[in-house]
């Protein structure tokens, strides 16, 4: 790991030392036979961990004790805020979300120093109301625990983001992005309400008003409401979200493209994002030419015997990215029905494409049927064990960044993800951003198409070097009007960070509310020295 010298002052100065000998061969043997720990220790662990929840979450619904319980542990959030008050504002305060249960590579060194508030007890689904068409959850509660309740009864959030062990925190004080967003935009537009504890403690609900709001309390709420997403829980601690849902049906009818060009595949995108019937568009780069992209649209399943039913949740099946690989490979245009739960999580079985790298045999037709029912290991559970001379590893050769840009900069971007890193596949998702206020500056006035483009893996490219081909990244990024997801490394300076991201709302609020003493800045959270 480099050091961080400097770095939050403007300088960047991380150094990349050299490997011994000895160094390399240990390196070697932990990243090749990493599997000998995770096959047999860290896949049944994850199962019973995941059981022990499904129940406890089953129980604690049914005997609906999450209402009351959720007003017992606010209270206990506010005194803890309350009590840091009286004691004399001494450190700041963050989550007491432990680093290796968040789903990023890297672990939060500014925790330590921090005064912790326990909102990470707030695990639970309060309500769904079928009238309003929303559900109320607390921040803890994940996309998987979502869908796992909300599907079955006919609804879903109108966005999922892949990975089973994202959170609603997570999602809103950070950011969402899934292949419904050409349709929604990102988790925060989904999202109704706010419930939140701020630095002296109080309780508000900051929402959404729609037309004018009709008092000066109400008109600080929608503005407070515009403010909380990416700010990384630096206004206020997040209690419970009030968030959107929609009616769904069993399948999803996807339709595969395979592309053999940039230009073909960014056309098709833009035509099928753009088309209003479309529930679900991505794509998947497999090289620097050929593609697939994907379209999906809710069905109740095939109409008859010649549909085809691809359940690509089953423990036996293909990695998902595999099977689009082979219809690439095959250059036909394929259209399948997936049931609706298998098709959110369809990148969650391969971790994308990161398993490969854990368990190389992963997508073998043996290991799936004997040990497929486990998979994925828990995200949490191998950050937690992952030993310091892998995380080296990581950090020289391994890339992890999502870089959202508008829809017209998409043939330019991958061009300079193919220059920079080179790493495929590329995982391609039309996003639409409305014109809001918030830190993400779109001011348009209008709505535009943005696409997440994501490259995560190892890159084998020869002059790559993790701080200046990032800061190379970055730089593209701003010249585009861009913005970097802050769950990866960001090597910007704090100038080059408020250069891309909007400060006008998020500083009248940190100064409103008194976050200067309570909570860092939203920079010092996630720059590259505030994590290792
Ligand atoms: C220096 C400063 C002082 C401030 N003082 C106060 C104050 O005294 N009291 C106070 O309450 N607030 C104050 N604020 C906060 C201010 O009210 C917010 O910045 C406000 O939300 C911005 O509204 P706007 O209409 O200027 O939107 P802009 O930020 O200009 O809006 C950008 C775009 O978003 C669109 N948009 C706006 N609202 C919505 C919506 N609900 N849904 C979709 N699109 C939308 C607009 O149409 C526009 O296209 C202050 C902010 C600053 C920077
Ligand atoms: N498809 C997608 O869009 C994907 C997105 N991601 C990204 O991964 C990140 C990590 O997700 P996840 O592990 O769920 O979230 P984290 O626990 O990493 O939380 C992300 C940030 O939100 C803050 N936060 C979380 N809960 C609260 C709360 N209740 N009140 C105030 N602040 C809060 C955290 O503050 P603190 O530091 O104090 O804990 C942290 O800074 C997300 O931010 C997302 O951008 C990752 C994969 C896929
Ligand atoms: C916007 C979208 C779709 C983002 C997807 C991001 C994922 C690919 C990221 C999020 C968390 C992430 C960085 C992670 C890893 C891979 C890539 C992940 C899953 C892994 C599992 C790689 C192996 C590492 O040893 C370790 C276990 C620490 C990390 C954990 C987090």
């Amino acid at each position: 790991m480099g050091a961080a010298n400097g770095y939050a002052n403007g300088k960047v100065a991380y150094s990349q030392p050299e490997l011994s000998k000895y160094e390399k061969v240990v390196e070697f043997i932990m990243h090749r036979f990493r599997f000998l720990f995770v096959v047999p220790f860290l896949l049944p662990l994850g199962v019973v961990y995941n059981w022990f929840f499904e129940l406890r979450n089953w129980f604690v619904f049914n005997i609906n004790s999450a209402p009351k319980a959720h007003d017992r542990k606010v209270q206990r959030v506010q005194a803890q805020v309350r009590r840091w008050n009286e004691s004399g504002q001494k450190t700041k305060m963050c989550t007491a979300r432990s680093g290796w249960l968040t789903m990023s590579f890297r672990f939060p060194l500014y925790k330590q120093s921090m005064t912790q508030i326990r909102t990470d007890t707030l695990i639970d689904i309060l309500e769904i109301d079928e009238e309003a068409m929303t559900v109320r959850v607390e921040p803890m509660v994940t996309m998987g625990q979502i869908t796992r309740f909300l599907i079955p009864r006919g609804f879903t959030l109108p966005i999922v983001p892949e990975l089973d062990d994202l959170t609603v925190g997570g999602m809103i004080n950070g950011c969402g992005v899934e292949a419904s967003g050409k349709k929604y935009g990102m988790f925060q537009h989904i999202c109704q309400s706010y419930e939140l504890v701020l630095a002296d403690g109080s309780l508000v609900t900051a929402k959404k008003i729609e037309g004018k709001p009709v008092n000066q309390e109400e008109s600080e709420m929608h503005t407070l409401f515009f403010g909380i997403p990416w700010s990384h829980g630096t206004i206020g601690l997040l209690t419970a979200a009030t968030i959107r849902i929609i009616r769904c049906r069993p399948f999803v009818k996807l339709v595969y493209y395979p592309t053999n060009t940039l230009d073909e595949m960014k056309l098709r995108l833009n035509a099928e994002a753009e088309n209003k019937e479309n529930e679900f568009v991505e794509a998947l780069m497999f090289n620097k030419d050929k593609g697939c992209v994907m379209r999906g649209r809710f069905s109740d399943g095939p109409l008859d015997k010649t549909g085809v039913i691809n359940r690509i949740g089953r423990w036996y099946t293909k990695w998902f990215y595999t099977q689009v690989e082979d219809i690439v490979d095959d250059g036909k245009v394929v259209t399948q029905f997936i049931p609706l739960r298998d098709y959110y999580h369809r990148h969650s079985k391969s971790i994308f494409w990161e398993l490969k790298e854990i368990v190389p045999f992963g997508n073998n037709v043996l290991f799936r049927w004997f040990c497929g029912w486990m998979c994925p290991p828990k995200i949490s559970l191998l950050k937690a064990t992952t030993p310091p001379t892998l995380r080296k590893l990581y950090d020289r050769q391994h890339v992890l960044q999502d870089m959202l840009v508008p829809m017209d900069q998409l043939t330019k971007t991958i061009e300079v993800f193919h220059e920079e890193v080179e790493i495929y596949p590329v995982w391609v998702c039309p996003f639409r951003l409305p014109s809001c206020p918030g830190m993400l500056r779109q001011r348009s006035g209008a709505s535009q198409m943005f696409v997440d483009v994501g490259a995560y893996g190892v890159t084998l490219k020869k002059d790559y070097h993790p701080q200046e081909t990032t800061r190379r990244l970055e730089a593209f990024v701003r010249s585009v009007k861009g913005f970097q997801m802050l769950y990866a490394d960001t090597y910007m300076t704090r100038a080059e960070f408020w250069e891309m991201f909007d400060s006008s709302i998020y500083d009248w609020l940190r100064a409103k509310y008194n976050c200067r003493k309570a909570f860092p800045d939203v920079y010092d959270k996630v720059c590259k020295a505030a994590r290792y």
